[in-house]
């Protein structure tokens, strides 16, 4: 019977499915963050339990880390929290063990999401949790990935197996070319506000067709981290000669004899035709624009040549009322055109946009402006997603781009996506940012969260508004 991508990957590692579809998954990759691993490995030690397989784990401490003052080692973490919950990551690491460590400090340090693929702990075919919900990141490489809770994680670690049942299948297709100027982010964003964020709650969506082909392994993990916004549990794009590519020499991917067999069964990681979906969204890659949010949730997002919504145009009652309060939030008129929208700090980074595409790309927007960040712009902040991708970007002089535009440029980490760290928006202020979540309070208290692609929101440091790329492109 002809298979999705995601039947083969269930397939491939379900071990016990129960009558009512409760069914056990192995799990091949284990990415380990210090917000939700502290009561799991907690959990173990009370119960002198080891992990079943330590060289699945591979742990980085992201989300608390500062992004300055790095040569003040653990003295310059202020948070005791924050700092409380790194060195519990180092111990437990120490004290359990992992295929790989990237501690606050090293090198190789960053987000979660983005070390997985750049180290090659993420590969195709495997099952990959983190006690995240980005890990859907990781389905750009047709990888089963999951996010799960801290009580998940424990299970995992102790068992290396996962309680899941089956989701229904969804294809997004994206044909067509994308115009100058719009990106994977600008894709994600269309289709978030085409079919809502429950519009994917209950299945694995498979992002396809030519404008997913046509883009580069980062891009399709742009895509794919976003599917948790559209409610989907994981996100998958099929393997093809680009993906086994990206991974090829990765310091964790196979090597010899072994790296040939991964890459002959890579290679039957695809839909087959004729493969069943429940539910199929089509979109035309050619009419998506700049997409900016305008409310407090990503599916409040409208093209930048668009105008902030008008309650009083909407018939349905409740939807009526989440416009009214999103407004009031976000402290919007109705009517206002996208591009009108001023802006008090700029955010480039986040596991959504910072890898070195990304970097590329709003510098490149940085240099054909050839100005300064605009006057009312209080910060404007870069932050890449790891410590690689901080040395590539520098050996490439984009840090000297931004920094002679006025831009910061900070080590790598969660940094300001969420307000976990020293990063963050003060109440009311207005923020254009290149992360995923733009809920109340989600860049800090009373914050104003717009979620823009990097190229976006590079435009509307300089010009201090959002601005229409296309026609710098
Ligand atoms: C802190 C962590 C558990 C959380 C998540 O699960 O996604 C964070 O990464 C986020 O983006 O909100
Ligand atoms: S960058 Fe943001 S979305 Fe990604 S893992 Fe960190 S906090 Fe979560």
């Amino acid at each position: 019977m002809a298979r999705t991508l995601y039947d083969k990957l269930w397939d491939e590692h379900v071990v016990h499915t129960e009558e009512d579809g409760t069914s056990i998954l192995y799990i091949d990759r284990h990415l380990v963050h210090e917000v939700t691993s502290p009561q799991a490995f907690e959990g173990l030690r009370e119960a002198g339990r080891k992990l079943w397989r330590i060289s699945s784990v591979v742990a980085t401490a992201d989300h608390n880390t500062p992004t300055t003052h790095w040569e003040r080692g653990y003295d310059g973490i202020e948070d005791p929290i924050s700092k409380e919950q790194i060195t519990t990551l180092d111990s437990n690491i120490k004290e359990f063990g992992a295929a790989a460590f990237f501690p606050f400090l090293s090198k190789r340090q960053g987000i979660v999401h983005v070390i997985g693929p750049e180290s090659g702990a993420t590969l195709p075919g495997m099952t990959v949790v983190c006690g995240d919900s980005h890990t859907s990141t990781h389905g750009a490489f047709g990888a089963l990935a999951h996010g799960i809770g801290t009580s998940e994680v424990e299970h995992v670690m102790a068992t290396q197996t996962l309680l899941a049942k089956k989701a229904k299948n969804l294809l997004v297709m994206v044909d067509g070319t994308l115009a100058p100027g719009c990106t994977a982010k600008d894709i994600v964003l269309a289709i978030i506000g085409r079919i809502g964020t429950a519009g994917g709650t209950g299945y694995t969506i498979e992002f396809a067709g030519s404008a997913i082909r046509d883009l580069s392994i980062e891009g399709r993990m742009t895509v794919c981290n976003m599917a948790i916004e559209a409610g989907a549990r994981a996100g998958l794009v099929a393997v093809d000669e680009k993906t086994i590519a990206y991974v090829k020499g990765r310091p964790l991917a196979p090597t010899g004899v072994e790296w040939d067999q991964a890459v002959e069964y890579w290679k039957t990681l695809q839909s087959d035709p004729g493969a069943h979906f429940d539910t199929v969204v089509e979109l035309d890659a050619a009419q998506i624009k700049p997409q900016v949010t305008w409310g407090t949730s990503p599916e409040m997002v409208l093209p930048v040549d668009g105008r902030v919504p008008d309650p009083d145009k909407e018939k349905d009652a409740n939807k009526r009322g989440a416009i009214e309060r999103a407004l009031s939030y976000m402290g919007l008129e109705p009517n206002k055109p996208m591009n009108d929208i001023f802006v008090d700090k700029v955010f480039i980074g986040s596991c959504t946009n910072s890898r070195i595409e990304d970097m590329r790309e709003a510098a490149a927007m940085v240099k054909k402006l050839g100005q300064k960040v605009a006057k009312n712009v209080k910060l404007a902040m870069v932050v890449p997603g790891s410590g690689q991708v901080k040395e590539q970007a520098e050996r490439e002089g984009l840090d000297q781009i931004f920094k002679a535009a006025g831009f910061e440029w900070r080590e790598p980490g969660c940094s300001m996506c969420l307000a976990m760290n020293a990063d963050r928006l003060e109440p009311g202020e207005r923020c254009a940012s290149t992360s995923n979540r733009n809920f109340e309070g989600r860049q800090g208290a009373g914050g104003r969260t717009h979620l823009v692609s990097p190229a976006m929101a590079a435009a509307a440091a300089v010009h201090g508004h959002f601005v229409d790329v296309r026609q710098f492109a």
